[in-house]
């Protein structure tokens, strides 16, 4: 893991801009995106590029079962507003949380990943160390699956709905072994909440109960931290 601190997230962005930048520069085929808070600054510094992504595919970690992509909470919608209607990617993918059959939907995702290999996938991760939305527990061997969203990750959702009744239960979510095919992981998290998270991903042996703590495992993995998330690391790097 190579582990880069930057002062503030802001300076931790601009790292992350730049890497895929560079990446893009590089001719990166596909690319996997997450949603959440974390990413936004860098969704809006690629889409004032202007760069050509016509050669470029989009997969997308994850999304709530039960939510039209039309809905504003759902994360076709957030990548929609955010990156897709600026930049002319090729193809872009993210799962179908209203497909009629969940488990089709769930195999015909897998088969999008099987023909776009992912050159780099960018990750946030939750307080409780998921990644995409693998809870804790989850098998290091998943793949895309319907994964029932624990209480502590609805609770940290819940910021973005009207009420927490609102906040869905279910998630389809590429699983471990699909976002750790990836030829290459960039982990952000940033703030003094991801700080313990952080610490279980890095500090301490690789376990399920902190699916983030795989990535320990990855042969070409780049977390980027702000000083706030990286506050509890016991070592200095
Ligand atoms: O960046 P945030 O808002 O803290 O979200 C954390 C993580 O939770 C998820 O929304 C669950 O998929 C991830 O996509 C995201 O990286």
């Amino acid at each position: 893991m190579n582990v880069l601190i930057f002062k503030n997230p802001e300076e931790a962005t601009k790292a992350a801009f730049d890497i895929v930048s560079q990446r893009l520069e590089a001719g990166l085929k596909t690319i996997g995106l997450a949603t959440g808070s974390t990413p936004l600054k860098l969704y809006e510094k690629l889409r004032s590029t202007n760069m050509d992504v016509s050669h470029v595919t989009t997969v997308n970690l994850d999304e709530y079962v039960g939510l039209e992509p039309t809905d504003p909470q759902s994360y076709n919608y957030y990548m929609n507003e955010e990156l897709f209607k600026y930049m002319n990617f090729a193809a872009t993918y993210v799962p179908n949380g209203v497909a009629e059959d969940l488990e089709k939907e769930c195999e015909r995702y897998e088969e999008i990943l099987r023909n776009h290999p992912v050159d780099l996938q960018i990750l946030g991760m939750g307080p409780n160390g998921h990644i995409g939305f693998n809870e804790p527990g989850t098998s290091f061997e998943s793949v895309t699956h319907i994964a029932e969203l624990t209480q502590s990750t609805r609770d940290a959702n819940k910021r973005f709905f009207d009420k927490e009744e609102d906040v869905p239960t279910r998630a389809i979510t590429m699983g471990i072994s699909s976002i750790m095919i990836a030829k290459e992981i960039m982990m952000l998290a940033f703030g003094e909440g991801k700080a313990e998270a952080v610490r279980n991903m890095i500090d301490v042996p690789v376990t399920v109960d902190c699916p983030a703590s795989v990535l320990q495992n990855h042969s070409n993995a780049i977390i980027i931290l702000d000083e706030a998330a990286a506050s509890k690391l016991k070592r200095n790097y």
